[in-house]
């Protein structure tokens, strides 16, 4: 048995057994013991499947996604979103879950060819659907983000989107566009949401962050020149904050808050984060 969780392969339908977690609009059934579920007995419960998809091995057990047209009420159970196993809770079943939530939402819209409009087929021992018509593969979809922590000395440039919770501020963040390196990006995206200029970017660590499909690279870079001036609509606020005095900051297992403790700990004399994957 290989412990912890691989995602490598698929699985056949057809062979009984295994666990399996269901998700819904409202996000995945859980119990007292949590989203993970035997197979068998939740097919034979009063549930109406729209797809099913062999994710992978957990502790060397198969685990398939149900993907379901309702969110029905079962004995015992209720629904959680994503985001509630990433808050708190064990990590490794977040991460089967988020890998379920992103290959479940990929199949779903990929099940006709964006290019002739033909049903796709799902390619044998491959993660990927395949247009016969004209030779289309379509892969699952990542997102790369960047995300910095911009720094000048005691102080750190934190911002508030109006989709943030209330109070908290966090690190800036954007998707790349075609064309862009990393870095690219990284200079379009703080020029565009607090009109900032910065120098000496630094590569700190990547994290998935499946809220649908993105890729966190992570970076930490030194303030160069400009006043903010947050962007209309996306930036709600930005301000400098001093170490000393931080407002409400992002959830503890986020990149955001990966970069800003790593920036904190030898300033602060606290210990060194660990970034989850
Ligand atoms: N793990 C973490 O600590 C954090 C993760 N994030 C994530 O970073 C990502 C980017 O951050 P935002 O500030 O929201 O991005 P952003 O600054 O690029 O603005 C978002 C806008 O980009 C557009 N957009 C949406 N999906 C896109 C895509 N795939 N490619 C290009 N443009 C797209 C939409 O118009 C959307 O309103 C989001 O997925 C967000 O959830 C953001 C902050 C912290
Ligand atoms: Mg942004
Ligand atoms: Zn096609």
């Amino acid at each position: 048995m290989t412990p912890g969780w691989i995602t490598t392969t698929l699985l056949d339908n057809e062979t009984p057994g295994g666990w399996a977690v269901a998700r819904s609009r409202d996000g995945f059934l859980r119990d007292d013991n949590g989203p993970l579920f035997p197979r068998e007995w939740l097919k034979r419960q009063d549930i109406s499947v729209f797809a099913e998809h062999g994710i992978g091995h957990l502790d060397g057990e198969p685990v398939y996604l149900l993907e379901l047209n309702s969110a029905g009420d079962l004995p015992g159970c209720s629904w959680q979103g994503l985001r509630g196993f990433m808050l708190q809770g064990d990590h490794t079943l977040y991460k089967v879950l988020g890998y379920a939530a992103q290959i479940g939402t990929w199949a779903r819209e990929h099940r006709f060819c964006g290019s002739c409009g033909q049903a796709m087929v799902q390619v044998p021992r491959e993660r990927a659907m395949f247009c016969q018509a004209c030779d289309l593969r379509s892969y699952p979809r990542i997102s790369p983000s960047m995300i910095v922590l911009v720094t000048r000395g005691d102080e750190i440039l934190l911002a508030r989107s109006p989709r943030f919770v209330t109070g908290v501020y966090s690190t800036l963040a954007g998707f790349a566009e075609p064309g862009e390196s990393a870095e690219d990006c990284l200079i379009r995206e703080v020029r565009e949401e607090v009109q900032v200029e910065v120098k000496n970017i630094q590569y700190m660590g990547s994290q998935c962050w499946p809220f649908p499909h993105s890729m966190m690279l992570g970076f930490h870079a030194e303030y160069a020149g400009g006043d903010i001036v947050p962007q209309a609509d996306e930036i709600e606020d930005a301000q400098w904050f001093n170490i000393h005095e931080l407002p409400p900051l992002p959830a503890s297992r986020s990149i955001a808050r990966y970069l800003i403790d790593l920036y904190l700990a030898p300033r602060l004399g606290h210990v060194e984060p660990v970034l989850p994957g």
